[in-house]
């Protein structure tokens, strides 16, 4: 099978050092670049200098982009942007005009709505065609569209975790969508980016909710979803994982095998979703690990399903490589564990 250059832009970052980790194991894969900005502090460091996890795994540098991308852009064929949305929103046509396949890791390309951009990312979107040509990349779910794309935006962490855990119970027509599903979910630390900040260093996190009715990933997992939902993020005291705790209802006399049906033919063949049936997933079990784990009780019509996954992995960089290997062909988890 061919090897396809792949270069990451943001590289120093919390998902870049994780692509970077298993683009450098991927047998496919010869990355060609490990960029940080133009400006950064971080330029001619090596990762392993900023991640030392990755000592004598990835040595190589981290270079400051140009702004000559058709230059950067030579001899690659995928390309990573592990890069603030606007950054993102930017780049993403350069590379894709220099014919590279671009995996998204922010925002810029998940909506394609009018005014959703200016509203909930605070920008006016200038690349309404590539807006549309996108396909969203969550992975177990869109695997046909993502074999012919060549933008895929790679979905956010929280709505990740709601919509592998919601979509088959409203595929299989199971809820009740008049009363909206409830999503409560607690994020680590790392949710937020390694760039220095008030509300995420060690002394003031604590866990409290944040974006209360207007996080910009509560649209995104509707528009997706095709169904209202309420979302709440927590930010919690640990450095990674998000556990997402829904309360819906069921249309009336649906039974646990009906749900336990759908989530097991929703999953059936997809290695990435780990069905605990009546277990309940912790952080724990997924840190580090590119799965995400469902498990479910019900009383009544009520129904509470509990999704876990690492934000940088599931939620971020393991979907991202997962959505790389379904594109060009390779095993779906190669090099995910
Ligand atoms: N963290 C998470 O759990 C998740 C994050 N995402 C999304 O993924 C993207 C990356 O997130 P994350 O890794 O957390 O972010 P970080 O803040 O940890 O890293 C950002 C990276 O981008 C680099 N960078 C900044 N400006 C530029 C530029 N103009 N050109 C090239 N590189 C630049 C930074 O290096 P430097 O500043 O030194 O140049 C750094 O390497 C974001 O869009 C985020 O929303 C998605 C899902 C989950
Ligand atoms: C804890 C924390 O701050 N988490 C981030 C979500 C990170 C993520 O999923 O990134 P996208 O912005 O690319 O969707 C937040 O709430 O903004």
């Amino acid at each position: 099978m061919s090897t396809l250059n792949g270069l990451i832009i943001g590289a120093s970052g919390y998902t870049g050092a994780e692509l970077a980790a298993y683009l450098q194991r991927h047998p496919n894969v010869n990355i060609t670049g490990l960029m940080v900005s133009a400006q950064s502090h971080d330029a001619g460091k090596r990762l392993s200098d900023l991640h030392p996890v990755l000592k004598g795994i990835i040595d190589l540098p981290l270079q400051p982009m140009t702004d000559d991308i058709a230059a950067l852009a030579q001899g690659v064929d995928v390309v990573f942007l592990a890069t603030a949305h606007e950054v993102s929103h930017d780049l993403a046509p350069q590379f894709l005009a220099a014919g590279c396949a671009v995996f998204d890791l922010s925002g810029a390309y998940r909506v394609n709505q009018s005014d959703f951009y200016q509203k909930y990312y605070g920008f006016a979107h200038q690349h309404a065609d590539w807006l549309d040509k996108a396909v969203y990349g969550l992975a177990e779910w869109r695997a046909e569209d993502i074999r012919t794309a060549q933008l895929i935006a790679v979905p956010g962490c929280y709505p990740t975790a709601s919509q592998l855990a919601l979509k088959p119970l409203i595929e299989s027509d199971l809820l009740d969508l008049n009363q909206w599903p409830v999503i409560n979910a607690v994020s680590g630390v790392s949710g937020a980016g390694r760039k220095a900040s008030m509300t995420t260093s060690f002394c003031e996190v604590s866990l409290q909710p944040y974006g209360v009715f207007t996080h910009r990933h509560q649209p995104e997992i509707s528009a997706h979803l095709g169904a209202q939902v309420i979302f709440t993020p927590h930010l919690g005291n640990f450095p990674r994982g998000i556990l997402a705790t829904i309360t819906c209802r069921l249309k009336t006399g649906v039974t646990a095998e009906r749900v336990a049906e759908a989530f097991a033919r929703a999953y059936d063949g997809k290695p990435l979703v780990r069905l605990f049936g009546r277990e309940m997933p912790s952080i724990r079990a997924v840190a580090g690990t590119p799965f995400c784990d469902i498990g479910f009780a019900l009383q009544d019509d009520h129904l509470i399903v509990v999704a876990a996954e690492d934000n940088l992995l599931k939620g971020a960089a393991a979907q991202a490589v997962q959505c790389m290997n379904i594109r060009f062909g390779f095993d779906e988890t190669q090099s995910l564990f």
